[in-house]
């Protein structure tokens, strides 16, 4: 396996082991040139071995299939040429809220802290869609091209970041996030202001 690959699987084998997504849930992708490398569909992150091989359009070069969400993964990098790498996990706390009643769906969460303002920002809810249901590609295409993470409703986070550390960053502080909003529930909280959000991203 190339470096890269064994990158992917060592942040696989790192999510697992932290339970940030368990069972045989998630799925990582990274650009490798003019080539995708994915998590094959129906393996643990936490037991990789192999990698998926795809074209930028979604030819399938080598490797076992591809996880069911590509489609989601390659609409990512078309809407975001910055970006070389994409997670997706089914973080407890994150499904939690994409479950929830009356969000906002331009940003389901707020601001609580200062990392999550720099590392996610606004936060959209993609309506629900069924795993692997490829019709979802332009609409999170087009959410995508605002925002490098999304919140699929009544299934988990998905980001894109300019390296596989960045991705995971920014899932895992949403994850964070959402664990410490739905602990404060039923406390009054000062989120952030737009004042002082505007100030960390100048
Ligand atoms: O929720 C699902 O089924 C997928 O989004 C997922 O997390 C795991 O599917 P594969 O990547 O196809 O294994
Ligand atoms: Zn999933």
């Amino acid at each position: 396996m190339t470096a890269l690959a064994d990158q992917v699987v060592e942040l696989g084998a790192s999510l697992f082991a932290r339970r940030i997504t368990s069972g045989r849930t998630g799925n990582i992708s990274v650009r490798d040139g003019d080539r995708v490398l994915l998590t094959p569909t129906g393996v643990s992150l936490g037991a990789l071995d192999e990698l998926s091989v795809l074209s930028a359009d979604g030819e399938h070069l080598s490797g076992p299939a591809p996880t069911k969400e590509a489609f989601l993964h390659l609409a990512m990098y078309r809407a975001r040429p910055g970006a070389s790498a994409v997670v997706h996990t089914h973080s407890t706390h994150s499904v939690a809220v994409s479950c929830m009643a009356g969000l906002d769906p331009g940003d389901v969460l707020p601001p609580l802290t200062a990392y999550y303002a720099m590392r996610v920002g606004a936060l959209p809810l993609v309506p629900y869609h069924a795993p692997g249901d490829a019709s979802l590609g332009a609409l999170a295409e087009e959410m995508a091209r605002e925002h490098h993470a999304l919140l699929l409703a009544n299934h988990g986070p998905i980001a894109a970041g300019g390296d596989l550390a960045a991705a995971a960053d920014a899932v895992e502080e949403i994850e964070e996030t959402a664990r410490i909003f739905l602990l404060l529930r039923n406390t009054a909280t000062t989120p952030l202001t737009p004042g002082q959000v505007a100030a960390l991203r100048r």
